[in-house]
C-alpha cells in the first residue's frame, strides 16, 4: 500500500462499522466526505472546497437506505490485489474475501482448510485494490464456533491485521449469540445462512437448502435471529427463491443471496466463476450451477498460455518489438571482439539442428576432404570460407554479419534475377490501379522492383500497401513509397500463405495486385481468391542461372560451406558441382530443397530472416 493510500484507509476505515452498531452518532452533511465525522474537524478547519475528492467507501447506512429504496445491492468475491482492483473499477458494492478463497485460489476440496492467518493474507491484498467498496472478510471455519471470546478474537485480528471493514460468518441461531458479541465489540458482522460451506462435513455435501418446510422455517428463524443480534446484512445461499423472497420481505436489514434467486437485496458471485476462470475440467467440479459465467476467461488464459509456449518454442517471441535494448554499432563491435578473445560463442540457438548430427559429420568427413587439405581456407588465417551464392550486392548485409563474426566469406553467384518483359507492362498500369485494393508483395525483390516501377510511372499514389516481412516493408519506408508503420500490412509471420490469409479485406471483389516472381507457386493468389479477392498476378521478375568464371568453378569445388538463399540456388549448385558441402541455408524452404538434393548436412534458420541464417552458418562452422 501507498504511503497515501495507508493514510486514507486508516482515516476512513474506523468509522464505518461503529456508525452501524450505533456507538458513536455522526451527522452526515452534505460535503463529500461523507465518511469522514464532521466532529473530527477542527472548529475553523474547514475542508478546502476543491481538494482532490478521496474514494468514498460503501458503507452500512448506504446499505440500509438501498435496501429501503429498493436498490439492488452488488456484492462480489474478490481474493487478490487485481480482482479487488477489477471490483473497484466496475463499481461493486460490497467485496467479500471469502473463505471460498481456500477451493478457487488454494485447490482445497471444501473451504474447511483455510486459516486466520491464510484470511488475513488476502485480505490484506484485497484491502489495497479496493478504495470503493465496503470490504468483507470471512470468519474460517474453525475460528469462531468454539466461544463468542474466540470469535471476537478472531474477528479483531481480520480487522486489524486484515483491514477489513466487517466480518462474515456461517450459522444462524446457533450463532445468533456470538453476532451480538462480536457487534457489541464494535465490529460490523454479515450473517450467513442456507448453504453454510464451512459445514460441509457433517451436511454430507454441498446441497440445497431449505427445500422443506421444516428446513425453511430454520432458515428464516436464523435470518430472524441474526438481524436481532445486529448483523447488518446476511448471506442466503442455495435455498429456494420463495423462501429467499419471504425472508427478506420479513427483515429490515438487507439479505445477499447466492443461488437463492432474484428476490433478495442484492446478489453475490464468487469471482473465479463469474468470469469463467475454472472452466478447465479440472476446476470445473467447484463451480455451482446457479453460477453465470459472465466471460470465458479460462479459456482465454488458455489460449495465451499455448500461443506464448508455441512462440517461445519456434523462437518467434521475442521478435524486435520485444526486443527493445539496443547497442550501437560501434559498441557491439567492441563487445564482439573482446568476447571473441574470452571465449568464442559455443552455438547459436536460431538454427535447426540437423538429426544425426553427429553421424552426419563423421559420414560427411569420410566422403568429403576433410581431413586432407583441400578445403578451402583463407591462406592467412586457416579458416574455412564460407561461399555466398546470390547476387554480391544482395548478399552484403550477410557478409557484413558475418565478416563482424570474424567469419570469412567469398562469393560464387548462382542466381539472378532479371526483369521479365511484363515488367513495362507493369509500369504503365501502375497509375490506373484500384486505389481501394491492395499490392501485395512477399519477397525483396519484388518489392525493389515495385519501387523502381513506381518511380519510373511518376511516383503515383497506390493501392494499399502490404508486405510479407518487416524487411521487405523496410524498402518501402526507405524509399517514401510509404510514410509511417501504420500504413503497411505485415503478417504474424513472414511467409506469402500468412499474407494471404490475414490480409485485412473488408469487401467482396476487393482488387489485389501481385507482382512477384515468375517462378513463384499459385499459393497467394489461390488463398486470395478463396477469399473473394480479384487477383491479378504480375510476373515482374524470374530468377535466372548465373554463369561462373574459371576461378569460380575451382574455390567451388573445394567448398566446405555454403550459404543458400533459395532452391535454385541449390538447383543450380547442384547441377554444376559434385560434392555436397555443408549448406546452411536462408530458411525451411530452401533446406527442404537441399535434403532433396541430396545433402547430407543441411543447416537452417527456422524462420526467414538474416539473423537466423548467420546462425545456421555458425552451425555449420561447428562441424568442422
Ligand atoms: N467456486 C465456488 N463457487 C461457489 O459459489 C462456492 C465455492 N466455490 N465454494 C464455497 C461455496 C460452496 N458453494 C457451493 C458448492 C457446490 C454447490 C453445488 O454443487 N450445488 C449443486 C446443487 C445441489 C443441490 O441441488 O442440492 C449444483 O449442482 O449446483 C453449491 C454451492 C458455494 N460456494
Ligand atoms: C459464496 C460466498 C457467499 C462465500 O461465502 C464465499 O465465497 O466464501
Amino acid at each position: 500500500m501507498t504511503a497515501k493510500n495507508a493514510l486514507w484507509s486508516s482515516f476512513l476505515r474506523p468509522f464505518q462499522s461503529n456508525l452501524f452498531s450505533g456507538l458513536l452518532k455522526w451527522k452526515n452533511n452534505s460535503n463529500n466526505y461523507r465518511n469522514i465525522p464532521i466532529a473530527s474537524f477542527k472548529k475553523g478547519f474547514k475542508v478546502a472546497p476543491k481538494a482532490p475528492e478521496p474514494p468514498r467507501r460503501v458503507n452500512l447506512q448506504d446499505l440500509r437506505k438501498w435496501k429501503r429504496e429498493g436498490r439492488k445491492i452488488v456484492m462480489m468475491t474478490a481474493y487478490d490485489y487485481p480482482s479487488a482492483v477489477h471490483a473497484d473499477l466496475s463499481e461493486m458494492d460490497v467485496v467479500l474475501v471469502g473463505d471460498s478463497v481456500a477451493m478457487v485460489t488454494l485447490g482445497h476440496d471444501t473451504t474447511q482448510k483455510v486459516t486466520i492467518d491464510d484470511m488475513i493474507y488476502h485480505c490484506r491484498a484485497v484491502v489495497n485494490g479496493c478504495k470503493r467498496a465496503l470490504i468483507v472478510g470471512d470468519l474460517p471455519f474453525g475460528s469462531y464456533e468454539i466461544s463468542p471470546p474466540q470469535a471476537m478474537s478472531s474477528a479483531y485480528r481480520l480487522v486489524k491485521e486484515g483491514s477489513v471493514d466487517a466480518v462474515k460468518l456461517e450459522g444462524g441461531r446457533k450463532m445468533a449469540e456470538t453476532v451480538h458479541r462480536i457487534v457489541q465489540g464494535g465490529i460490523a458482522v454479515m450473517g450467513h445462512i442456507g448453504l453454510t460451506p464451512g459445514s460441509v462435513s457433517a451436511i454430507g455435501g454441498f446441497r440445497s437448502f431449505g427445500r422443506n418446510s421444516k428446513e425453511a422455517i430454520e432458515i428464516f428463524q436464523g435470518a430472524l435471529a441474526l438481524e436481532e443480534a445486529g448483523a447488518f446484512a446476511v448471506v442466503l445461499e442455495c435455498i429456494p427463491h420463495l423462501v429467499a423472497k419471504h425472508i427478506t420481505e420479513c427483515l429490515s436489514i438487507p439479505t445477499i443471496g447466492i443461488g437463492a434467486g432474484k428476490y433478495t437485496s442484492g446478489q453475490v458471485l464468487v469471482y473465479h466463476d463469474m468470469i469463467g476462470m475454472l472452466q478447465h475440467p479440472h476446476h470445473a467440479k467447484v463451480t455451482p450451477k446457479f453460477c453465470k459465467k459472465y466471460a470465458q476467461v479460462g479459456e482465454a488464459i488458455q489460449e495465451a498460455l499455448e500461443n506464448y509456449r508455441d512462440e517461445v518454442l519456434q523462437g518467434k517471441f521475442p521478435n524486435e518489438t520485444y526486443s527493445p535494448y539496443h547497442i550501437s554499432e560501434e559498441e557491439y563491435e567492441k563487445f564482439v571482439q573482446e568476447m571473441q578473445k574470452l571465449r568464442p560463442p559455443v552455438s547459436s540457438s536460431s538454427a535447426t539442428i540437423p538429426d544425426n548430427l553427429h553421424e552426419n559429420v563423421q559420414l560427411w568427413k569420410r566422403i568429403t576432404w576433410l581431413g586432407s587439405n583441400r578445403i578451402t581456407c583463407n591462406i592467412h588465417t586457416k579458416k574455412p570460407l564460407v561461399i555466398l551464392t546470390r547476387e554480391p550486392r544482395k548478399d552484403e548485409q550477410l557478409a557484413t554479419l558475418l565478416k563482424r563474426k570474424d567469419i570469412n566469406v567469398a562469393s560464387i553467384p548462382c542466381v539472378l534475377q532479371e526483369k521479365t518483359e511484363e515488367f513495362s507492362g507493369f509500369v504503365q498500369s501502375l497509375p490506373y490501379l484500384d486505389k481501394s485494393g491492395w499490392l501485395v508483395v512477399t519477397s525483396p525483390e519484388a518489392a525493389d522492383l515495385l519501387i523502381e516501377a513506381w518511380k519510373l510511372a511518376g511516383n503515383p499514389t497506390l493501392p494499399l500497401l502490404s508486405a510479407v516481412g518487416k524487411s521487405t516493408a523496410g524498402r518501402f519506408f526507405h524509399e517514401h513509397l510509404v510514410d509511417d508503420s501504420h500504413s503497411i500490412f505485415i503478417p504474424s509471420t513472414a511467409t506469402g500463405k500468412s499474407l494471404a490469409e490475414q490480409l485485412p479485406i473488408s469487401k467482396e471483389n476487393t482488387k489485389v495486385y501481385y507482382p512477384t516472381s515468375a517462378l513463384a507457386s499459385s499459393t497467394v493468389e489461390n488463398i486470395l481468391r478463396e477469399r473473394g479477392c480479384i487477383v491479378e498476378r504480375w510476373n515482374i521478375y524470374t530468377t535466372v542461372s548465373k554463369e561462373w568464371t574459371q576461378e569460380q568453378r575451382k574455390l567451388a569445388e573445394t567448398s566446405c560451406i555454403v550459404a543458400f538463399g533459395s532452391p535454385s540456388a541449390v538447383a543450380v549448385w547442384s547441377e554444376r558441382v559434385k560434392h555436397k558441402p555443408i549448406c546452411a541455408c536462408i530458411g525451411q524452404t530452401t533446406a527442404a530443397a537441399c535434403h532433396k538434393l541430396g545433402f547430407k548436412l543441411v543447416f537452417s534458420a527456422k524462420e526467414p530472416g538474416l539473423e537466423g541464417w548467420v546462425g545456421a552458418i555458425e552451425q555449420a562452422l561447428e562441424c568442422i
